[in-house]
């Protein structure tokens, strides 16, 4: 795998899957592990991270651009992630800091791509644009039956005394989930070197410790030279 652009030794690492497998909740686990352990850390997400990318999640998540069609939706997911890279992830990682981002581009692969047909070409070029350089050190694909992640996100919401209408992506039925979980797989199968693929069929914690697990074993000597 090429060295990163960045030489602070920060490691960029991202979390994939399907709606409600726990990317969330992971994030924030390894952010509080990481902390524990000394390191500098941020979290963030996509689409959004900054202002001008969240402005342009809500565009899309509301439905706004529905009737784009996938390949201009592909397009406004990579202008978000242009402004992303630039303004909040590369100034980090320059700065010492881990990046702990909650989906990135494999999303846009997996959903718009893969799952909505876009041109593989289309989809290569924006990733060339929009990350810069920028690809990360380490792709954690959370892997589960969109069927049992879908009664997480209802007892979520019935918990919170929320309704359960779903964006933009999660009122598409099974069949389009459990492909979109095919592609993911697809995905890592691509970037052995990049993705490990985990069951995230298990408790928040069981979860945590496999995750730390590859992220202490791989990444020894950042953790050691950052505590030091
Ligand atoms: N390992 C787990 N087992 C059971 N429920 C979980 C687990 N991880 C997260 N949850 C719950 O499932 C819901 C979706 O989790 P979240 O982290 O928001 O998923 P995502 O970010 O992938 O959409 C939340 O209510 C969360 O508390
Ligand atoms: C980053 C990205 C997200 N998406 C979709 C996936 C989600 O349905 C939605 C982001 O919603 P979000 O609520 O953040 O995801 P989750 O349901 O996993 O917690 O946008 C794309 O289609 N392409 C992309 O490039």
């Amino acid at each position: 795998m090429p060295e990163p652009r960045y030489s602070s030794g920060a490691r960029f690492i991202t979390f994939e899957g399907g709606e409600g497998v726990g990317k969330s909740t992971q994030v924030r686990r390894l952010l509080a592990r990481l902390n524990r352990a000394g390191i500098d850390a941020v979290r963030t997400r996509e689409p959004g991270g900054t202002p001008k990318a969240e402005a342009i999640r809500s565009f899309i998540l509301q439905g706004r651009s529905e009737s784009w069609g996938a390949g201009a939706e592909a397009v406004l997911f990579a202008s978000a992630r242009l402004d992303h890279v630039n303004e909040l992830i590369a100034p980090n990682l320059a700065a010492g800091r881990w990046v702990l981002c909650d989906r990135f581009h494999d999303s846009t692969r997996a959903y718009q791509g893969l799952t909505g047909g876009v041109d593989d070409k289309l989809i290569g070029a924006l990733e060339e644009l929009a990350l810069n350089g920028y690809t990360p050190d380490l792709t954690i694909v959370l892997d589960m039956d969109p069927d049992v992640a879908f009664r997480r996100v209802e007892t979520r919401a019935v918990e919170d005394g929320l309704a359960v209408t779903g964006d933009r992506f999660e009122k598409e039925d099974l069949v389009w989930h459990r492909r979109l979980r095919e592609n993911f797989l697809a995905i890592a199968r691509d970037n052995p070197e990049r993705c490990v693929v985990i069951s995230a069929d298990q408790p928040e914690s069981a979860l945590e410790e496999a995750i730390w697990q590859i992220v202490s074993t791989r990444f020894a000597q950042q953790l050691a030279e950052h505590q030091a």
